[in-house]
């Protein structure tokens, strides 16, 4: 189902997380298959404690899987143990995290939320507010570029959650539950914003969801059931909104 034209942004092979030991041990990911590739955004689903959380912090190096490899972009990151020495720079350079909550600097504008990730990955100022603005005007915010956090909407303020995960590019982003304090039809939009940026910037997304509203969104998903993930065929329908 996947378009294998081209190499997959995320390869997992057999990943596998153990949390404990001996017989208090949970197995939460007992041999997971995926392939993400750039410009897809596909959905992750799963009942209460069946691995979701999981697969997204192993894939975001946050904590350490216990076998099985990961390949990102077609690097191999993780074959039983990490193979790059620096997961901070992995997590700054390669993959962008969406919240739930969108967790943004209260003491900062719209802008400087944004701003800060490529400044501190060595950009100039000018460089990095010009990349937040572009972000801004793909996601539909530019005229609220110069607002406090305070002062911005549910919706507005995810958008700049959304722009801030993008700022360094990431080949990748992995957002879990981005729309769960979004009405169904805010949802969408962040949903088709989603789809929007993928596209234009070649970047896999990852989106971990219990809201029956955007499942219809998903051209490819997975379904995590006994610690494995099996992959189905979406609706993919882009809503008008
Ligand atoms: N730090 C931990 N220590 C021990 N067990 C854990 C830990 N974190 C998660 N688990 C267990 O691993 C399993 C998977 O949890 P996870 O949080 O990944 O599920 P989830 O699908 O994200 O659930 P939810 O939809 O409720 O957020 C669960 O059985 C959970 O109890």
């Amino acid at each position: 189902m996947a378009n294998h034209a081209e190499k997959p942004a995320i390869k997992l092979e057999g990943l596998v997380k153990r949390y404990g030991s001996g017989s208090s041990a949970v197995e939460a990911l007992k041999g997971v298959d995926m392939e993400v590739y750039p410009g897809e955004v596909v959905g992750l689903l799963g009942p209460s404690g069946s691995g979701k959380t999981t697969l997204l912090q192993c894939l975001g190096a946050v904590i350490d899987p216990t076998a099985g490899r990961i390949t990102l972009g077609g690097d191999v990151t993780f074959d039983d143990d990490w193979k790059i020495s620096d997961l901070r720079e992995l997590r700054r350079d390669r993959i962008g995290f969406i919240f739930q909550a969108p967790y943004l600097i209260p003491f900062l504008d719209a802008t400087e939320n944004v701003s800060l990730l490529p400044m501190l990955a060595g950009k100039s100022n000018k460089e990095s507010t010009a990349r937040a603005m572009d972000l801004f005007k793909v996601l539909d915010i530019a005229h609220r570029a110069g607002a406090r956090i305070s002062e911005l909407s549910g919706g507005e303020a995810q958008r700049v959650a959304i722009a801030r995960a993008l700022a360094n590019n990431p080949p990748i982003i992995l957002a879990d539950e981005p729309t769960a304090p979004l009405d169904g039809k805010r949802s969408l939009t962040v949903m088709s914003m989603l789809n929007e940026l993928a596209v234009q910037y070649r970047t896999a997304i990852i989106v971990v969801t219990h809201d029956d509203n955007i499942i219809p969104t998903f051209k490819r998903l997975y379904r995590i059931r006994d610690g494995r993930a099996h992959e189905e065929a979406g609706e993919g329908r882009s809503f008008e909104v």
